[in-house]
Protein backbone atom coordinates (compact mmCIF):
# COMPACT_ATOMS: atom_id res chain seq x y z
CA UNK A 1 0.00 0.00 0.00
CA UNK A 2 1.29 3.74 -0.57
CA UNK A 3 0.29 7.14 -0.94
CA UNK A 4 0.18 8.84 -4.52
CA UNK A 5 -1.01 11.35 -6.06
CA UNK A 6 -4.89 10.59 -7.60
CA UNK A 7 -3.17 11.95 -11.12
CA UNK A 8 -1.08 9.45 -10.85
CA UNK A 9 -3.45 6.56 -9.26
CA UNK A 10 -5.33 5.36 -12.69
CA UNK A 11 -5.91 1.83 -12.79
CA UNK A 12 -4.66 1.31 -8.78
CA UNK A 13 -7.11 -0.41 -6.20
CA UNK A 14 -8.53 2.62 -4.03
CA UNK A 15 -7.55 0.57 -0.67
CA UNK A 16 -9.94 3.23 1.60
CA UNK A 17 -13.06 4.60 1.42
CA UNK A 18 -13.82 8.40 0.44
CA UNK A 19 -16.53 10.48 1.97
CA UNK A 20 -18.75 12.70 0.49
CA UNK A 21 -20.88 14.85 2.84
CA UNK A 22 -23.05 17.36 1.44
CA UNK A 23 -24.51 19.43 5.21
CA UNK A 24 -27.80 18.55 5.80
CA UNK A 25 -28.30 16.33 2.92
CA UNK A 26 -25.85 13.34 3.18
CA UNK A 27 -23.16 11.54 4.44
CA UNK A 28 -21.47 8.39 2.50
CA UNK A 29 -18.83 6.57 0.55
CA UNK A 30 -18.18 8.55 -2.95
CA UNK A 31 -15.62 6.00 -3.71
CA UNK A 32 -15.45 2.35 -1.67
CA UNK A 33 -12.51 0.51 -0.80
CA UNK A 34 -11.85 -1.93 -3.51
CA UNK A 35 -12.55 0.79 -6.38
CA UNK A 36 -10.33 1.14 -9.62
CA UNK A 37 -9.43 4.06 -10.09
CA UNK A 38 -10.46 6.05 -13.51
CA UNK A 39 -9.59 8.60 -15.54
CA UNK A 40 -12.56 10.36 -14.94
CA UNK A 41 -13.18 9.92 -11.22
CA UNK A 42 -9.84 12.66 -10.62
CA UNK A 43 -11.69 15.85 -10.71
CA UNK A 44 -14.29 14.06 -8.32
CA UNK A 45 -11.28 12.99 -5.98
CA UNK A 46 -10.03 16.54 -6.18
CA UNK A 47 -13.81 18.30 -5.70
CA UNK A 48 -13.47 15.64 -2.10
CA UNK A 49 -10.56 18.11 -1.11
CA UNK A 50 -8.28 14.44 -2.40
CA UNK A 51 -4.80 15.09 -3.88
CA UNK A 52 -3.61 12.02 -2.65
CA UNK A 53 -4.80 8.57 -1.86
CA UNK A 54 -3.79 5.08 -0.55
CA UNK A 55 -3.46 2.70 -3.22
CA UNK A 56 -2.10 -0.84 -4.34
CA UNK A 57 -0.74 -1.50 -7.52
CA UNK A 58 -2.21 -3.67 -10.05
CA UNK A 59 0.50 -5.43 -11.39
CA UNK A 60 1.79 -8.84 -13.24
CA UNK A 61 0.61 -11.52 -10.87
CA UNK A 62 -1.94 -9.96 -8.70
CA UNK A 63 -5.33 -9.35 -9.28
CA UNK A 64 -8.07 -7.52 -7.72
CA UNK A 65 -10.34 -8.96 -5.31
CA UNK A 66 -13.67 -8.93 -7.59
CA UNK A 67 -11.67 -10.35 -10.28
CA UNK A 68 -10.27 -13.04 -8.30
CA UNK A 69 -13.44 -13.56 -6.76
CA UNK A 70 -15.15 -13.95 -9.87
CA UNK A 71 -12.55 -16.37 -10.96
CA UNK A 72 -12.96 -19.00 -7.59
CA UNK A 73 -16.90 -18.76 -8.27
CA UNK A 74 -16.55 -19.74 -12.17
CA UNK A 75 -14.49 -22.41 -11.24
CA UNK A 76 -16.03 -24.12 -8.60
CA UNK A 77 -19.98 -23.63 -10.21
CA UNK A 78 -21.54 -26.29 -12.22
CA UNK A 79 -24.85 -27.19 -13.32
CA UNK A 80 -27.64 -25.09 -12.58
CA UNK A 81 -25.92 -22.11 -10.76
CA UNK A 82 -26.18 -18.49 -11.42
CA UNK A 83 -23.17 -16.17 -10.66
CA UNK A 84 -24.14 -12.57 -9.31
CA UNK A 85 -21.75 -9.49 -10.35
CA UNK A 86 -18.91 -9.09 -7.88
CA UNK A 87 -19.06 -6.49 -5.44
CA UNK A 88 -16.42 -6.16 -2.51
CA UNK A 89 -14.43 -8.62 -3.42
CA UNK A 90 -17.41 -11.16 -2.95
CA UNK A 91 -19.46 -13.30 -5.56
CA UNK A 92 -22.62 -15.08 -4.90
CA UNK A 93 -23.38 -17.95 -6.27
CA UNK A 94 -27.73 -18.62 -6.80
CA UNK A 95 -29.75 -21.72 -7.86
CA UNK A 96 -31.26 -21.39 -11.81
CA UNK A 97 -33.60 -24.29 -10.52
CA UNK A 98 -34.94 -26.21 -7.72
CA UNK A 99 -33.47 -29.13 -6.85
CA UNK A 100 -31.03 -31.09 -4.96
CA UNK A 101 -27.55 -28.81 -3.90
CA UNK A 102 -24.41 -30.90 -3.88
CA UNK A 103 -20.94 -29.67 -2.59
CA UNK A 104 -17.96 -31.55 -3.35
CA UNK A 105 -17.02 -31.02 0.76
CA UNK A 106 -13.50 -32.86 0.62
CA UNK A 107 -12.71 -30.80 -2.28
CA UNK A 108 -14.39 -27.45 -0.55
CA UNK A 109 -12.46 -28.04 2.20
CA UNK A 110 -9.08 -28.65 0.52
CA UNK A 111 -9.37 -24.82 -1.12
CA UNK A 112 -10.19 -23.65 2.24
CA UNK A 113 -6.67 -24.50 3.32
CA UNK A 114 -6.02 -21.67 1.05
CA UNK A 115 -4.49 -18.45 2.73
CA UNK A 116 -6.48 -15.07 1.91
CA UNK A 117 -9.55 -16.31 0.10
CA UNK A 118 -12.84 -18.16 1.25
CA UNK A 119 -15.90 -20.30 -0.12
CA UNK A 120 -18.96 -21.06 1.91
CA UNK A 121 -21.73 -22.56 0.57
CA UNK A 122 -24.79 -24.45 2.24
CA UNK A 123 -25.07 -27.59 3.67
CA UNK A 124 -24.61 -30.71 1.06
CA UNK A 125 -27.67 -33.00 -0.34
CA UNK A 126 -30.54 -30.72 0.77
CA UNK A 127 -33.08 -29.27 -1.68
CA UNK A 128 -32.89 -25.73 -2.76
CA UNK A 129 -35.21 -23.56 -4.87
CA UNK A 130 -34.66 -20.79 -8.17
CA UNK A 131 -32.89 -18.32 -6.94
CA UNK A 132 -31.53 -19.65 -3.46
CA UNK A 133 -28.26 -18.10 -2.12
CA UNK A 134 -26.22 -21.24 -2.39
CA UNK A 135 -22.59 -20.33 -2.00
CA UNK A 136 -20.19 -17.36 -1.93
CA UNK A 137 -16.57 -17.04 -3.00
CA UNK A 138 -14.61 -13.66 -1.24
CA UNK A 139 -10.93 -12.79 -1.02
CA UNK A 140 -9.70 -12.08 1.83
CA UNK A 141 -6.97 -8.52 1.26
CA UNK A 142 -7.88 -6.16 -1.83
CA UNK A 143 -5.74 -7.97 -4.02
CA UNK A 144 -4.10 -11.30 -4.08
CA UNK A 145 -1.82 -12.88 -5.53
CA UNK A 146 -3.20 -14.90 -8.90
CA UNK A 147 -1.04 -17.82 -8.36
CA UNK A 148 -3.48 -18.64 -5.45
CA UNK A 149 -6.61 -18.17 -7.77
CA UNK A 150 -4.72 -20.28 -10.69
CA UNK A 151 -4.66 -23.05 -7.19
CA UNK A 152 -8.35 -23.14 -7.06
CA UNK A 153 -8.99 -23.39 -10.74
CA UNK A 154 -6.69 -26.24 -10.88
CA UNK A 155 -8.14 -27.90 -8.01
CA UNK A 156 -11.99 -27.87 -9.36
CA UNK A 157 -10.46 -28.57 -12.95
CA UNK A 158 -9.08 -31.60 -11.60
CA UNK A 159 -12.14 -32.63 -9.12
CA UNK A 160 -14.74 -31.23 -11.69
CA UNK A 161 -16.84 -28.60 -10.42
CA UNK A 162 -17.76 -28.92 -6.49
CA UNK A 163 -21.06 -26.88 -6.29
CA UNK A 164 -24.12 -28.10 -8.42
CA UNK A 165 -27.51 -28.17 -8.48
CA UNK A 166 -29.04 -31.35 -9.48
CA UNK A 167 -32.67 -31.35 -11.30
CA UNK A 168 -35.23 -33.89 -9.39
CA UNK A 169 -36.95 -35.72 -11.93
CA UNK A 170 -40.13 -37.38 -10.34
CA UNK A 171 -41.02 -40.79 -10.04
CA UNK A 172 -44.21 -42.84 -10.55
CA UNK A 173 -44.80 -43.72 -7.32
CA UNK A 174 -47.03 -46.86 -5.46
CA UNK A 175 -47.66 -46.25 -1.64
CA UNK A 176 -48.70 -49.89 0.28
CA UNK A 177 -50.19 -49.26 3.88
CA UNK A 178 -49.46 -51.75 6.30
CA UNK A 179 -51.20 -52.66 9.12
CA UNK A 180 -54.33 -54.71 10.74
CA UNK A 181 -55.74 -51.98 12.25
CA UNK A 182 -56.06 -50.00 9.07
CA UNK A 183 -56.93 -52.73 6.46
CA UNK A 184 -60.07 -54.05 9.26
CA UNK A 185 -61.43 -50.23 9.22
CA UNK A 186 -60.68 -49.76 12.57
CA UNK A 187 -58.62 -46.83 12.09
CA UNK A 188 -58.56 -44.45 8.58
CA UNK A 189 -55.57 -43.68 6.88
CA UNK A 190 -53.12 -41.14 8.11
CA UNK A 191 -50.28 -42.02 6.07
CA UNK A 192 -51.04 -41.56 2.51
CA UNK A 193 -52.63 -37.37 2.64
CA UNK A 194 -49.29 -36.80 4.85
CA UNK A 195 -46.71 -38.36 2.38
CA UNK A 196 -48.85 -37.14 -0.77
CA UNK A 197 -47.93 -33.60 0.18
CA UNK A 198 -44.68 -34.60 0.97
CA UNK A 199 -44.25 -36.39 -2.80
CA UNK A 200 -46.13 -33.57 -4.35
CA UNK A 201 -43.78 -30.34 -3.04
CA UNK A 202 -41.10 -32.44 -5.16
CA UNK A 203 -43.44 -32.84 -8.72
CA UNK A 204 -43.93 -36.96 -7.81
CA UNK A 205 -47.73 -38.37 -7.60
CA UNK A 206 -49.19 -41.57 -5.74
CA UNK A 207 -50.17 -43.45 -8.82
CA UNK A 208 -51.62 -46.56 -6.23
CA UNK A 209 -52.27 -46.92 -3.11
CA UNK A 210 -52.95 -50.30 -1.08
CA UNK A 211 -53.76 -51.23 2.00
CA UNK A 212 -52.69 -54.58 3.29
CA UNK A 213 -52.83 -56.63 6.82
CA UNK A 214 -50.33 -57.77 8.85
CA UNK A 215 -48.72 -60.17 6.39
CA UNK A 216 -45.60 -60.94 5.02
CA UNK A 217 -46.49 -62.73 2.28
CA UNK A 218 -49.14 -60.04 1.01
CA UNK A 219 -46.79 -57.26 1.40
CA UNK A 220 -44.43 -58.76 -0.74
CA UNK A 221 -47.03 -59.90 -3.35
CA UNK A 222 -47.94 -56.66 -3.38
CA UNK A 223 -44.66 -55.01 -3.97
CA UNK A 224 -43.96 -57.30 -6.86
CA UNK A 225 -47.47 -56.50 -8.22
CA UNK A 226 -46.78 -52.29 -8.22
CA UNK A 227 -43.56 -53.31 -10.01
CA UNK A 228 -45.00 -54.99 -12.79
CA UNK A 229 -47.41 -51.87 -13.00
CA UNK A 230 -44.33 -49.55 -13.67
CA UNK A 231 -43.77 -48.35 -10.28
CA UNK A 232 -40.57 -46.54 -10.04
CA UNK A 233 -40.63 -45.70 -6.25
CA UNK A 234 -42.27 -48.02 -4.00
CA UNK A 235 -43.19 -46.58 -0.03
CA UNK A 236 -44.14 -49.37 2.68
CA UNK A 237 -45.64 -47.41 5.23
CA UNK A 238 -45.67 -49.17 9.28
CA UNK A 239 -44.80 -52.08 10.92
CA UNK A 240 -41.04 -51.00 10.93
CA UNK A 241 -39.96 -51.36 14.44
CA UNK A 242 -40.02 -54.81 16.97
CA UNK A 243 -43.62 -56.14 17.73
CA UNK A 244 -44.72 -59.35 16.37
CA UNK A 245 -46.74 -57.52 14.37
CA UNK A 246 -44.06 -55.35 12.39
CA UNK A 247 -43.68 -57.25 9.52
CA UNK A 248 -42.75 -54.85 6.57
CA UNK A 249 -39.29 -55.37 6.80
CA UNK A 250 -39.22 -59.08 6.18
CA UNK A 251 -42.45 -58.56 3.36
CA UNK A 252 -39.68 -56.01 1.08
CA UNK A 253 -36.82 -58.56 1.87
CA UNK A 254 -39.29 -61.22 0.67
CA UNK A 255 -39.89 -58.85 -2.34
CA UNK A 256 -36.66 -59.18 -3.49
CA UNK A 257 -35.24 -55.71 -1.89
CA UNK A 258 -31.81 -55.42 -1.58
CA UNK A 259 -31.43 -53.95 1.62
CA UNK A 260 -28.79 -51.25 2.09
CA UNK A 261 -30.15 -50.39 5.48
CA UNK A 262 -32.81 -51.06 8.00
CA UNK A 263 -32.07 -48.23 10.41
CA UNK A 264 -30.69 -45.33 10.48
CA UNK A 265 -29.12 -42.61 12.93
CA UNK A 266 -31.63 -39.95 12.51
CA UNK A 267 -34.49 -39.34 15.19
CA UNK A 268 -37.11 -39.43 13.95
CA UNK A 269 -36.56 -42.21 11.36
CA UNK A 270 -34.28 -44.34 13.45
CA UNK A 271 -36.39 -47.60 12.34
CA UNK A 272 -36.40 -46.27 8.60
CA UNK A 273 -35.46 -49.41 5.70
CA UNK A 274 -33.89 -48.28 2.26
CA UNK A 275 -33.95 -50.90 -0.40
CA UNK A 276 -33.97 -51.59 -4.09
CA UNK A 277 -35.04 -53.97 -6.37
CA UNK A 278 -33.77 -54.05 -9.91
CA UNK A 279 -32.84 -50.69 -9.49
CA UNK A 280 -36.02 -49.45 -7.86
CA UNK A 281 -35.86 -47.56 -4.12
CA UNK A 282 -38.34 -49.19 -2.03
CA UNK A 283 -38.50 -47.71 1.23
CA UNK A 284 -39.63 -48.75 4.45
CA UNK A 285 -41.49 -45.72 6.50
CA UNK A 286 -41.86 -45.69 10.29
CA UNK A 287 -44.84 -44.54 11.96
CA UNK A 288 -42.79 -41.53 12.50
CA UNK A 289 -43.24 -40.19 9.35
CA UNK A 290 -46.87 -40.20 9.64
CA UNK A 291 -46.58 -38.25 13.04
CA UNK A 292 -43.42 -36.06 12.64
CA UNK A 293 -43.03 -32.80 11.07
CA UNK A 294 -39.33 -34.12 9.78
CA UNK A 295 -38.01 -37.06 9.26
CA UNK A 296 -35.56 -39.26 7.57
CA UNK A 297 -37.69 -39.20 4.61
CA UNK A 298 -37.32 -35.35 3.88
CA UNK A 299 -33.81 -36.20 3.80
CA UNK A 300 -33.29 -38.88 1.65
CA UNK A 301 -36.39 -37.92 -0.93
CA UNK A 302 -34.91 -35.36 -2.80
CA UNK A 303 -31.51 -37.61 -2.97
CA UNK A 304 -33.36 -40.27 -4.52
CA UNK A 305 -35.73 -38.17 -6.85
CA UNK A 306 -32.20 -36.69 -8.27
CA UNK A 307 -31.38 -39.83 -9.13
CA UNK A 308 -28.74 -41.00 -6.41
CA UNK A 309 -28.28 -44.78 -5.28
CA UNK A 310 -27.79 -44.03 -2.19
CA UNK A 311 -25.36 -46.39 -0.03
CA UNK A 312 -24.87 -47.37 3.66
CA UNK A 313 -22.02 -44.76 3.84
CA UNK A 314 -24.85 -42.12 3.37
CA UNK A 315 -26.64 -42.97 6.11
CA UNK A 316 -23.90 -43.71 8.55
CA UNK A 317 -22.52 -39.78 7.64
CA UNK A 318 -26.35 -38.46 8.62
CA UNK A 319 -25.45 -39.29 12.51
CA UNK A 320 -23.56 -36.22 13.40
CA UNK A 321 -26.44 -33.76 13.74
CA UNK A 322 -29.36 -36.78 12.76
CA UNK A 323 -31.14 -35.44 16.00
CA UNK A 324 -33.75 -33.08 15.16
CA UNK A 325 -34.77 -30.55 17.71
CA UNK A 326 -38.31 -30.63 17.04
CA UNK A 327 -38.49 -26.71 17.09
CA UNK A 328 -42.15 -25.04 17.66
CA UNK A 329 -41.84 -23.68 13.79
CA UNK A 330 -40.03 -25.93 11.66
CA UNK A 331 -37.08 -24.64 9.33
CA UNK A 332 -35.81 -27.79 7.73
CA UNK A 333 -33.39 -27.70 6.25
CA UNK A 334 -32.39 -24.41 7.38
CA UNK A 335 -31.27 -26.13 10.74
CA UNK A 336 -28.20 -27.96 11.77
CA UNK A 337 -30.31 -31.67 11.06
CA UNK A 338 -27.85 -32.80 8.60
CA UNK A 339 -28.55 -33.80 5.26
CA UNK A 340 -25.39 -35.84 4.67
CA UNK A 341 -21.94 -34.77 3.89
N1 LIG B 1 -40.23 -51.26 22.23
C1 LIG B 1 -40.08 -50.49 21.17
N2 LIG B 1 -41.08 -49.72 20.77
C2 LIG B 1 -40.94 -48.91 19.70
C3 LIG B 1 -39.71 -48.88 19.02
C4 LIG B 1 -38.69 -49.73 19.45
O1 LIG B 1 -37.59 -49.80 18.86
N3 LIG B 1 -38.90 -50.52 20.54
N4 LIG B 1 -39.56 -48.02 17.99
C5 LIG B 1 -40.39 -46.83 17.98
C6 LIG B 1 -40.22 -46.12 16.74
S1 LIG B 1 -38.73 -45.39 16.50
C7 LIG B 1 -41.25 -45.94 15.86
S2 LIG B 1 -41.04 -44.91 14.50
C8 LIG B 1 -42.58 -46.47 16.14
C9 LIG B 1 -43.45 -46.87 14.96
O2 LIG B 1 -42.99 -47.92 14.30
P1 LIG B 1 -43.87 -48.71 13.23
O3 LIG B 1 -43.43 -48.29 11.88
O4 LIG B 1 -43.71 -50.15 13.56
O5 LIG B 1 -45.37 -48.25 13.40
P2 LIG B 1 -46.66 -49.13 13.76
O6 LIG B 1 -46.35 -49.91 15.00
O7 LIG B 1 -47.11 -49.86 12.61
O8 LIG B 1 -47.69 -47.98 14.12
C10 LIG B 1 -47.50 -47.06 15.14
C11 LIG B 1 -48.78 -46.31 15.40
O9 LIG B 1 -49.19 -45.61 14.28
C12 LIG B 1 -50.46 -46.05 13.82
N5 LIG B 1 -50.46 -46.16 12.35
C13 LIG B 1 -49.60 -46.90 11.60
N6 LIG B 1 -49.95 -46.77 10.29
C14 LIG B 1 -51.00 -45.96 10.24
C15 LIG B 1 -51.79 -45.43 9.19
N7 LIG B 1 -51.55 -45.73 7.90
N8 LIG B 1 -52.79 -44.58 9.49
C16 LIG B 1 -53.07 -44.25 10.78
N9 LIG B 1 -52.35 -44.72 11.82
C17 LIG B 1 -51.35 -45.56 11.56
C18 LIG B 1 -50.67 -47.40 14.43
O10 LIG B 1 -52.01 -47.71 14.57
C19 LIG B 1 -49.94 -47.23 15.77
O11 LIG B 1 -50.77 -46.56 16.68
O12 LIG B 1 -42.45 -47.53 17.07
C20 LIG B 1 -41.84 -47.12 18.27
N10 LIG B 1 -41.98 -48.11 19.30
O1 LIG C 1 -38.25 -44.57 13.29
MO1 LIG C 1 -38.76 -43.91 14.86
O2 LIG C 1 -38.39 -42.21 14.90
O3 LIG C 1 -37.10 -43.31 15.29
O4 LIG C 1 -39.74 -42.61 15.24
Amino acid sequence: MKSIRVEDAVGSVLCHDITRIIPGESKGPAFKKGHIITEEDIPAFLDLGKEHVFVWEVKEGIIHENEAAERMAIAAAGENIVLMEPSEGKVTLKAKIKGLLKIDVATLNIINETDELMMGTLRNNRLVYKDTIIAGTKIIPLIIDEEKIKRVEDICQKQGPIIRVLPLLPKRTAIIITGNEVYRGRIKDSFTPIVAKKLKKMGCEIFKQTIVDDNVDKIAATVLENLAEGAEMILVTGGMSVDPDDLTPAGIKKAGGTIVTYGTPVLPGAMFMMSYINGIPVLGLPGCVMYSKTTIFDIVLPRILSGEVLQKSDFAQLGHGGLCQKCKTCRFPDCALNTGN
